[in-house]
């Protein structure tokens, strides 16, 4: 078993960090965010995420888990030490590395032993090399130090589960010795391990969720053209997945991808490829069909309640997918910025996110303890996440609201059961479920 230090704490440091702990590791978690730390020292997860507080706390109860905020002290024992800092999204698209480079910094001034740099992070395709760079220029210590890509391929909200029932393990470096650690480290998962070259590996960890944002693209615009036939986009999903060269995941069609990565990495791309003078036509439309899409769902709440101005309107799920309480780049965001824009009464309702939610929405809004308080006097509702809760709903208690009109951005309920609930349903890429005998929104 092996002394590790993983730095930065969030969705993918914390549950690398706690996972390889859990195999058996001796595990440091570095992270600058001194209030952070303090809560994962007192055993308090930061992020809410299915299993991961239950495994924190055994290991750190069985002591191969800590948490410092001193990059000197997580150092200190470390044979490998993994970089997992953001690479948010810079104005003009391209990924931002300070945090990534500051890390590398880091580590050349603390390092005194010879020590295997792991990048999880995001980074476009030469960054490992200029890591390598940063480090050999700062070190300190006459040591040696050999930098390795090994992105991260876990989706939020299934983190602990993906960590150890991934698909694959990518590790990317021309060293077979370091590559061997690597694998020998990871081996307790039991996850294949895919060796390549540094850039190839970063270029598999964008290519890959490209390709995922453009399944998703692609089935919504299905889904357009399915509404405009009357064809039903959920059939012809499971008709084409049934092709297993297409396969049956991620042809959800909704209100576009957000989250943390689908946004920024595909932006990312289409600026790597802009560096070599590629111009990535088909990503570019990718991206501009989610902007569309998430336009979608409002432009037919609009156009159903044309006088919406002053209505109550209850939006239910938050966070940018289910069983996560992350709220970056999620629909909701501009979704119910144009609500208060056109001074509607938003009730919102999440099961998980709504702490977060305060932080962007303040006072905006109004943020209901359940399902039934926020349909209470509103004159339609919109889901926009999955969340169990929500798609089990008993249907029925759609009619609270005193006329049941339900936006769903998520396809949660079937078409059938809202017929036979008397429920006038808007989904996506499905027919309109409309009542015979209708009040008039006005
Ligand atoms: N969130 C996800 O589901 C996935 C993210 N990724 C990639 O992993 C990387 C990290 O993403 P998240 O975990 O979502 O980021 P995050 O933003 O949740 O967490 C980053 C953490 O790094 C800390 N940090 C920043 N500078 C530091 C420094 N110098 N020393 C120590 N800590 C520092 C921050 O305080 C923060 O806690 C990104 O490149 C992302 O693209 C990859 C796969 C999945
Ligand atoms: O690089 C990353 O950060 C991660 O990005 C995604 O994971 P994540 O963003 O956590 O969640 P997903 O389940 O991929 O969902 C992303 C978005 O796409 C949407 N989506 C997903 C699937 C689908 O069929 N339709 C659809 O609209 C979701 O609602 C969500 O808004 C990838 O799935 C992970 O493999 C990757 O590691």
């Amino acid at each position: 078993m092996r002394t590790i230090a993983v730095v930065g704490t969030g969705y993918v440091g914390l549950v690398t960090g706690v996972s390889l702990s859990e195999i058996g590791h001796t595990v440091t978690c570095i992270d600058i965010d001194e209030e952070k730390v303090l809560k994962m020292q007192q055993g308090f997860s930061p992020i809410y995420e299915p299993g991961l507080s239950d495994m924190m706390t055994k290991n750190i109860n069985e002591n191969r888990l800590f948490f410092t905020t001193q990059h000197e002290e997580g150092f200190e024992n470390a044979e490998v030490i993994y970089i997992a800092v953001g690479t948010p999204e810079k104005e003009d698209g391209s990924a931002n590395l300070a945090f990534v480079e500051q890390v590398a910094k880091d580590i050349a001034t603390n390092v005194s032993r010879d020590t295997i740099v792991v990048t999880k992070s995001t980074v476009p395709v030469g960054t490992n090399d200029r890591i390598q760079s940063i480090i050999d220029h700062h070190l300190v210590a006459n040591v040696k130090v050999e930098v390795v890509s090994n992105p991260e391929f876990l989706k939020e909200g299934s983190a602990i589960y993906d960590s150890f029932n991934g698909d694959r393990i990518v590790v990317g470096t021309a060293s077979e010795e370091a590559a061997n650690v690597i694998e020998e480290i990871n081996q307790p998962f039991g996850v294949p391990v895919f060796r390549t070259d540094v850039k190839s590996a970063e270029m598999i960890k964008y290519a890959s969720n490209a390709f995922l944002a453009t399944k998703i693209s692609f089935i919504n615009e299905i889904s357009n053209i399915c509404e405009r036939l009357n064809a039903n986009v959920e059939d012809v999903a499971n008709g084409m997945g049934m092709d297993k060269r297409i396969g049956d995941k991620f042809l959800n069609a909704g209100i576009g991808y957000g989250g943390s990565c689908f946004p920024k990495d595909t932006k990312a791309l289409v600026q790597i490829a802009g560096n070599v003078e590629y111009d990535f036509n088909l990503l570019k439309g990718v991206i501009r069909v989610n902007q569309y899409q998430q336009r979608l769902l409002l432009n037919k709440l609009y156009k159903r309640v044309p006088n919406i101005k002053g209505k109550r309107i209850a939006v239910l799920g938050l966070s940018f997918k289910p069983n996560t309480d992350d709220m970056r780049e999620a629909a909701s965001i501009p979704i119910i910025k144009s609500l208060v824009d056109k001074n509607v009464e938003v009730v919102t309702y999440d099961p998980i996110a709504i702490e977060k939610a305060k932080k962007i929405f303040n006072s905006t809004v109004q943020y209901a303890s359940s399902i039934e308080d926020a349909l209470k006097g509103s004159s339609a509702a919109i889901i926009l996440t999955e969340w169990n809760e929500i798609k089990y709903l008993p249907p029925s208690t759609f009619k609270i609201m005193e006329y049941p009109l339900l936006f769903d951005g998520r396809n949660c309920f079937s078409l059938k059961t809202m017929e036979d609930e008397y429920i006038e349903y808007h989904s996506i890429g499905r027919p309109t479920v409309s009542l015979s005998k209708e009040k008039i929104h006005n």
